[in-house]
This record gives C-alpha cells, structure tokens and sequence, in this order.
C-alpha cells in the first residue's frame, strides 16, 4: 500500500465503511467504522493518516480528547504516536473522582458527557477527536466541556462526516474530517 496517495487510501477506507439501513431505529444508516478496524491494513492506513492530519492541522497540540465509547478506539493511537496525554470523555456516571458535567441534547432526548477535573492543564492546547460528527450535539458538548475544565479547543477531528446532518455548523470549533458521506 506504499505506493497509494493519501486520496487513494481515503477512497480504501470509505469503501470499507459498511453502511447498515434502519440502525439503530428506523430511518437511520449507520456507518460502522469497526468494519475499517477489522482489516489490519486498512486499520494501520487509517492511524497513519490521522496522526498526519493531527499534526498538520494541531501543531503543537499538548493533549488528545477522545469521546465515549468510539472516539476510544482512535485517540489512544494519535496521542501515542505523538507522545502526548489522552484524556477521555466518557458518558455519565463511569469516570472516578472529581468530574465537571455537561447535558446536551440529541436528536431524540438528552445526554450527559463528564470529564475528570484536573486531567487538562489551564491553558492546554487539545485535540478533540471521534469517530463520526452527525448531528455535533456530542462535539459541540465536549467542546464546552473541555473549555470548562480551562483546556483550550484548538480544533477537532473525526473519520466521518455525514454532510447532510449539517452537524459542523453546531461546533464552535474548525473540524476536519477525513471522509464524507
Ligand atoms: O453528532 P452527534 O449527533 O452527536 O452524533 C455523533 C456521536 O454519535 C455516536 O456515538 P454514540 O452516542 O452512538 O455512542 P457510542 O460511541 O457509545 O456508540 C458517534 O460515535 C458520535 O460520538
Ligand atoms: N448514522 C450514524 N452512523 C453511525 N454512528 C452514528 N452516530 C450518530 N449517527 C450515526
């Protein structure tokens, strides 16, 4: 796969993104990265471009923020090749110690994001990163949540983007995707 162009391994990656109809209710087609995840080569494409894209747009960048459960599966990877601190986000109720919780709304009724007090240094240049940005009530949330916490948002990044749900108007931050469908 040396030999493919960022453009060309993106293409690899979307076409392994299987899409499920009426998932999880009715009406909805969900993406599933973990088919991506499931081909170690395609898996090994999607952390290199990542990391690169990271760098590219987040010079500098002192932390990763990944978001529950699925933005778990890839920040790890970029703060490590970075050699920078991951710091989760997680839904309600399953991070010990001091938390600062935010509610926000979905598309259907609400949720509540946490996130430990002190895991983010006043001032902290941070990466938010997931999986996919649909409708960005979740983004948008972490995105205050780190604000909060004194951490400062200097941009987000996910795998995919469903442009339709016009989620990047939400997010009071710059994201970058990696593809859209
Ligand atoms: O832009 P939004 O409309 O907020 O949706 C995007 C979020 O939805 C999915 O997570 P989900 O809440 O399904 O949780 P999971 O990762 O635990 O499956 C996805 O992983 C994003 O975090
Ligand atoms: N269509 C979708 N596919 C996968 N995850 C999602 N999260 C919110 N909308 C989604």
């Amino acid at each position: 796969m040396a030999q493919l162009n960022d453009e060309d391994k993106l293409k690899l990656i979307k076409e392994a993104v299987k899409s499920y109809p009426d998932f999880p209710v009715a009406g909805v087609l969900f993406r599933d990265l973990f088919s991506v995840l499931q081909n170690p080569p395609l898996f090994a494409l999607l952390k290199e471009l990542l990391t690169k894209k990271a760098q590219e747009i987040a010079p500098a960048v002192q932390s990763v923020v990944g978001l529950d459960a699925r933005g778990f599966l890839l920040g790890p990877l970029i703060a490590l090749e970075l050699q920078i601190p991951f710091v989760p986000i997680r839904k309600k109720g399953k991070l010990p110690g001091k938390v600062r919780s935010l509610k926000y709304a979905l598309e259907y009724g609400e949720d509540t994001v946490e996130i430990q007090e002190g895991a983010i240094r006043p001032g902290e240049r941070v990466l938010i990163v997931d999986d996919l940005l649909a409708t960005g009530g979740t983004l948008n949330a972490a995105c205050q949540l780190v604000e909060q916490v004194g951490g400062q948002v200097v941009r987000s990044m996910i795998v995919i983007e469903l442009v339709g749900l016009k989620g990047r108007a939400k997010l009071p931050v710059e994201v970058t995707s990696l593809i859209q469908f």
